[in-house]
């Protein structure tokens, strides 16, 4: 069946490098004009080249305020090619009609395993070692050096990834603790603690996989620092605003804790011919990487394949499955139908309107599908009608008060 707008003329935007999966997914699915950029944009640049995308895709580094999204005249929904949905102003977003996708689940295997390599190394205290060899230096000693089994690690944010950490961290003879805001079934043998501070005064590891939120921002300060044991390790590959991170360099100065694994920053550079520049840079006891945590083959080709098939699905379909920020609907194919979408603010009367608006017109309606959230109304009709008539129907579905976005798909 023809689409009311063409697939080929459909403009797909993907930055920071997503996955060569993502467009493959795109073109398979149809959709021709598809443009890959290796980096993030600066806001103006971003302005411009999203003002004439449909469809945009980006990564964590992509800032999408509000100012950026009033910019993005035809955007009809965006991807967030990783977990991490901070860097886009969600609210901003539903209120112009986007939905917002991410991948929740593709990369979580990834750091979970970096988490605990990075663990086992600190441990050990092979990140000095390492630079001491490096610089023709040579210590053989088994002083600071420790093995993981008997030691107990403490999960800060139980969720996809702090799970599987505990689950990996137990198959070496790991004790696990975990802090979360929310009741989480404990796996294995690992223990809830009610406090953040009896999980700081415990472990001998701490791992933060917390999102960013205001209140996860900065949870771990001076006076959190103090509470870990002497001689702890931390770890965070969640969102550099959680670790007050001129804290964290002044206690691995002082020595109160012996090392560090740091992956996410307060401040990253936006491409990779950008300066890296932080107060931990030249500590030997701190293992610094350059947010990678999800970045791995297998990871981000998983996530290229499963934001683009939401988009796809979106686009073709109307489907907000695991949607972000919007009322999420799961819709069939009607064939035999044509499909008109329309998101509104959620405000008493636009409803009726619509009905009123078919019934009034004497056209059949095959199936209806509503999905409302405090700000946000997205209905869903199938009717029965021609080329034509759903063209006019769309027009008057536009101008019922209260419209954010109307649409015919098929
Ligand atoms: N370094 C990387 O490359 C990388 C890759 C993937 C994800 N991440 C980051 O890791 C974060 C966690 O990912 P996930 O998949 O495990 O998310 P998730 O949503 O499955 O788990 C997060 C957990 O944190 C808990 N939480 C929220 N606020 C908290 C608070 N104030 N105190 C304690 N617990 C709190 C939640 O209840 C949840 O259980 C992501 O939000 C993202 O920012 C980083
Ligand atoms: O939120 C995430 O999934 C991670 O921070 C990874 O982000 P990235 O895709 O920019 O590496």
């Amino acid at each position: 069946m023809k689409t009311s707008f063409p697939r080929q003329d459909i403009r797909v935007l993907l930055l920071e490098g997503v996955s060569p999966s993502a467009v493959e997914t795109f073109q398979r699915a149809g959709y021709s004009q598809i443009e890959r950029h290796p980096g993030a944009l600066p806001p103006e640049e971003l302005k411009s080249r999203i003002a004439e995308a449909h469809i945009l895709g980006i990564r964590s580094r992509t800032q999408l305020s509000a100012d950026v999204l009033q910019s993005a005249r035809r955007l009809i929904a965006v991807g967030c090619f990783c977990i991490g949905t901070n860097q886009v102003d969600l609210d901003a977003a539903r209120a112009l009609g986007i939905p917002v996708f991410n991948a929740p689940y593709s990369n979580t295997r990834s750091v979970a395993e970096l988490v605990i390599a990075e663990a086992i190394m600190l441990l050990r205290g092979i990140p000095q070692k390492n630079m001491l060899c490096h610089r023709g230096g040579w210590t053989k000693s088994a002083a600071g050096s420790y093995e993981a089994r008997g030691k107990t690690l403490g999960v800060i944010g139980y969720g996809h990834i702090g799970t599987q950490v505990g689950v990996l961290a137990e198959s070496l003879g790991m004790q696990v603790i975990f802090h979360d805001i929310e009741a989480k079934l404990a796996l294995g043998n690992a223990r809830a603690v009610a406090h953040l501070g009896e999980l700081l005064e415990r472990a001998d590891v701490v791992t933060l996989h917390v999102p960013e939120t205001p209140a996860t921002r900065l949870m771990i300060g001076v006076e959190e620092l103090a509470r870990m044991r002497p001689g702890a390790l931390l770890i965070n590959a969640s969102r550099g605003s959680v670790v007050d991170i001129d804290a964290l360099a002044d206690a691995l100065r002082r020595g109160h804790l012996a090392g560090a694994a740091i992956d996410v920053f307060p401040v990253e550079p936006k491409g990779n011919d950008e300066p890296f520049v932080s107060p931990l840079i030249g500590m030997d006891n701190v293992i610094l990487t350059p947010h990678v945590g999800g970045s791995t083959q297998e990871a981000q080709d998983n996530i290229g394949i499963e934001v683009a098939s939401k988009l796809v699905r979106y686009s073709d379909n109307g489907s907000t499955l695991s949607a972000v920020n919007f009322p999420e609907v799961s819709l069939p194919e009607h064939p035999r139908s044509r499909r008109l979408l329309h998101i509104h603010r959620n405000v008493p009367g636009v409803l009726s309107r619509i009905n009123e608006l078919f019934s009034s017109g004497n056209i059949n309606i095959d199936a209806q599908f509503l999905q409302t959230d405090a700000e946000v109304g997205y209905v869903v009709i199938d009717v029965a009608a021609d080329e034509t008539q759903a063209a006019a129907l769309k027009d008057r579905l536009a101008a019922i008060p209260g419209t954010l976005r109307a649409r015919v798909l098929y």
